[in-house]
């Protein structure tokens, strides 16, 4: 790359904001930082920013703004708090933005970005499960560029022929199979949330790791992967592959199948598209085959994973049922983490909110929201819980 790359970070105190930021640190010649972002963690945060110099530090939550100010005191770096500081940090001007904030909270930012024309790391697949269509005619009216960050979307995108797209026969998805792969019903029901966020390939942020517990992350992928690629509900198949080396392959109506590997590490996906139109080094990362024992695949088992029959349902459905799908999952694996329902009733829940909300259309960003909101108190209601975190819009 020859100019240096100023580039903006949403939650980049999370497991994909940390990683964005070591990539950035070990390439200092090519890019710049123009703003962080983070919900309360205001000393990560400040450390983070000590060492990049942004314009602009925030922290979505108003209680931790003192914190934050005193840590970068005298440093010359301007720092905001709230919902709608977050949204305006992304609108400040940098080349390329990284939306890793988790949940549909990162939806109102990440257009507030695409309106701009940035070029978005996505890591944030709530965003496009809520508002995939809008988000998309976003992408398309503003000349703005999605560069998927998502493992398996940047495999595929890597390996997709957008100008032969209509000679893909299918996508296949690949899953871990999550920490429970191999448990039955009832061995499921007992396990505690240390046990659900202990992922056995990948190290990420709690709630991405109950999700794949479930595999609702890969529901979540599968309407993520509609949105971003030129191909039907159908032509999506998921693959459990335990190793986690095959990110996910693209199948071509001639029997060629393209597979994207790397070991199970997000600087590869995060380097991409921070590099992208180039690639960046990370010389750490090496994928040996022959240290490999195996390669493995089955066939999931919707009968105890029953995310995938919901995900493919609320997608086959459309409308309000994605953005339902997701805001019930995100009260309920909060609620799961934090003791108050069991492993089971994570899509117990879910699927009750999807039977009791009636689906409909969707046609602007407030409408995403009214349901967004709608979804998050009909499934607190279900369990008697107070919260409705993540909100897309507060
Ligand atoms: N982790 C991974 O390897 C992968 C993650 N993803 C996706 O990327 C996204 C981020 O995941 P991950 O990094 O694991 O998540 P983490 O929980 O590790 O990090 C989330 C980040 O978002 C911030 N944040 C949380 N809630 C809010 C909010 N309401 N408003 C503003 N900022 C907020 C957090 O701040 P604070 O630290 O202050 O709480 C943190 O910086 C998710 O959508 C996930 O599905 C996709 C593929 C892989
Ligand atoms: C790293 C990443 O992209 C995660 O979404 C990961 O794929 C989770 O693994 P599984 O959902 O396949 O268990
Ligand atoms: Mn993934």
């Amino acid at each position: 790359m020859s100019a240096r790359r100023s580039i903006s970070i949403l939650g980049s105190t999370g497991s994909v904001g940390t990683n964005t930021v070591s990539l950035i640190e070990d390439h200092p010649d090519s890019f710049s930082v123009t703003a962080l972002t983070a919900n309360r963690n205001a000393v990560l945060l400040a450390e983070q920013a000590r060492r990049l110099r942004p314009q602009l530090a925030v922290v979505a939550d108003p209680a931790a703004y003192a914190e934050l100010k005193t840590l970068l005191a005298g440093t010359g770096i301007e720092v905001a708090a709230g919902e709608e500081a977050v949204v305006e940090a992304a609108r400040l001007d940098s080349d390329w933005l990284m939306a890793a904030i988790v949940g549909a909270a990162g939806l109102k930012p990440t257009l507030a970005a695409v309106e701009r024309g940035a070029i978005i790391g996505l890591a944030n697949k709530e965003c496009l499960v809520c508002a995939g269509a809008l988000m998309m005619a976003e992408i398309e009216r503003c000349g703005s560029r999605l560069l998927p960050v998502d493992s398996e979307h940047s495999a595929i995108f890597q390996v997709f022929d957008f100008d032969n797209a209509d000679k893909v026969d299918r996508i296949i998805l690949t899953a871990s199979g999550g920490p429970f792969r191999c448990f039955s019903r009832d061995q499921m029901a007992a396990v505690t949330p240390a046990q659900a966020v202990a992922h056995p390939n990948w190290d990420m942020g709690a709630k991405i790791s109950v999700d794949s517990a479930t595999m609702m992350n890969k529901g979540l992928e599968l309407i993520e992967a509609f949105h971003l690629f030129p191909v039907t509900a159908e032509q999506i198949e998921i693959v459990v592959h335990p190793q986690s080396v095959i990110h996910s392959l693209v199948a071509y109506v001639d029997g060629s199948v393209l597979a994207q590997l790397g070991l199970p590490d997000m600087r590869t996906p995060i380097a991409y598209a921070l590099g992208w139109p180039h690639r960046l080094a990370v010389p750490s990362i090496r994928l040996r085959l022959t240290e490999i024992s195996q390669l493995t695949f089955e066939s999931p088992d919707p009968e105890r994973f029953p995310a995938l029959r919901l995900a493919r349902a609320a997608l086959q459905s459309g409308g309000s049922a994605p953005i339902v799908l997701n805001a019930a999952n995100e009260i309920a694996v909060d609620a799961f983490l934090n003791g108050i329902i069991g492993f089971l009733d994570i899509l117990a829940v879910v699927e009750e909110t999807l039977n009791r909300m009636p689906g409909r259309a969707v046609q602007s960003l407030d409408d995403v929201s009214a349901i967004d909101r709608e979804a998050r108190r009909a499934a607190a209601q279900l369990i008697a819980y107070p919260r409705t975190v993540n909100s897309c819009y507060a």
